[in-house]
């Protein structure tokens, strides 16, 4: 059984306290059996039980809980980078989607690739995102758009969840466009997403969640409110892509719903915000869509005063966020979203833990959560997200195996 010592700084993430509370112990260790966490405090205090427990050197640096990335969209065929190029050139992500790019683009990349070739896709990433402190991913389907298809892509996550030593979190995203062959037909694309495939995913406990494109050019109020309510009515728990290029009454939805959270906010009402958190339910700020869509971002101050937790996630996907850099989206929700660093830490920790019901086994260096941490060459969570380099994660645990490990010196 192995525990850490020698950790300059550990910040342990704990719930309380709200968004910048990061309740940090200095000169501290950690002691894990198997996946879980048995013990966590200062150095001189470690009780005589772990007086055996094989010693492992932090080096004086920091440790926070393993990163929960709590939006994605990681399986998917083929690239976009023809769209970076429009984008930069003027188009907006809305003139490419009209011109068949855009979502349905990858939904062709996707339907075309098989089974094997998304997982080893996938697998890939996730292998570069653990390297990056990451130890939670949540992944979500919407490039399928069919019942086989959806169910290709949920499978590949559930394949992952059991050859990975990382936690997979899956979502059903059924409602993220409507594909070609329902064109014309919303109706009866929205009547197969209700009748064939929310009940197929639930039937083979594919997926935790369902989510929503919720927006005027997507999946209008109504629409989503009647998806949902199939879903929860499953046992699939409410989330919703609110409110990101027009203010359409995603977040009241989310919080009328009680989804677990509501993501992208960048065209949020002050209703919504206020109905949020009334409701408990966390925003989810994602700064590289924004950037690459050339989006104002979202002002998370607002959400932090007006009572609503925010989360950090990349959302990952080909076309509106092609990187898996989470803490690069930490960065920019600092210098865009206007979180302190030790706010963005608990967006994607803690925070990010509760916007997936995860919240009571991760996202917290805590006695009884999972054994999953990332060791980071800074002193603390200010000068590591001040001087963003490449990385900085020298050491990941993820369910208490060492998943990334680089020697520094
Ligand atoms: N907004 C909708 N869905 C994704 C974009 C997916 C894509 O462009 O392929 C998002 O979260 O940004
Ligand atoms: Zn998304």
């Amino acid at each position: 059984m192995p525990i850490l010592k020698n950790i300059g700084f550990l910040a342990t993430c704990k719930e309380e306290g709200g968004q910048g509370a990061i309740h940090p112990i200095r000169n501290a260790a950690v002691a894990w059996k198997e996946e879980t966490i048995q013990w966590a405090g200062k150095e001189t205090n470690i009780p005589d039980t772990y007086a055996e427990y094989e010693p492992v050197d932090a080096g004086g640096k920091m440790v926070i809980p393993g990163l929960i990335d709590c939006h994605t969209h990681l399986a998917f065929g083929g690239w976009r980078s023809d769209e970076f190029t429009m984008r930069v050139k003027g188009k907006s992500y809305l003139d490419i989607a009209k011109t068949g790019g855009g979502i349905l683009s990858t939904v062709r990349g996707t339907r075309n690739a098989s089974e094997e070739e998304l997982y080893k896709k996938a697998s890939s990433f996730l292998e570069k995102m653990s390297a990056l402190g990451v130890t939670t991913v949540e992944c979500k389907s919407g490039y399928g758009l069919s019942v086989k298809e959806e169910l290709k892509i949920l499978r590949v996550y559930r394949r992952l969840s059991e050859t990975h030593p990382m936690h997979i979190v899956s979502t059903f995203l059924g409602a993220h466009a409507i594909p070609p062959e329902y064109e014309g037909d919303r109706e009866g694309y929205i009547d197969l997403v209700i009748e064939e495939m929310i009940p197929a995913v639930s039937g083979e406990d594919l997926a935790e969640f369902c989510d929503v494109f919720t927006e005027e050019s997507a999946f209008s109020v109504r629409e989503s409110r009647r998806i949902l309510f199939a879903a929860q009515v499953a046992g699939l728990t409410p989330k919703i892509h609110a409110d990101q290029l027009t203010s359409c009454g995603g977040g009241e939805l989310a919080a009328e719903l009680k989804a677990a959270s509501a993501d992208h906010l960048e065209k949020i009402s002050d209703n919504g915000i206020e109905a949020m958190a009334d409701a408990g339910v966390v925003g989810v700020m994602l700064p590289l869509a924004s950037l690459y869509t050339q989006e104002k971002p979202l002002n998370c101050r607002k959400l932090v005063e007006g009572g609503v937790k925010v989360a950090v996630a990349t959302d990952f996907n080909p076309g509106s966020a092609p990187s898996y850099n989470l803490p690069l989206a930490m960065m920019l929700s600092c210098n865009q979203g206007r979180l302190t660093p030790e706010e963005a830490l608990k967006g994607a920790t803690i925070y990010a833990a509760k916007a997936l019901n995860r919240d009571h086994e991760l996202g917290s260096i805590e006695k009884g959560k999972s054994a999953d941490f990332a060791v980071i060459n800074a002193p603390n969570p200010n000068f590591w997200i001040y001087h963003f380099q490449p990385n900085d994660c020298i050491m990941t645990v993820s369910k208490g195996e060492v998943t990334h490990s680089e020697d520094r010196k």
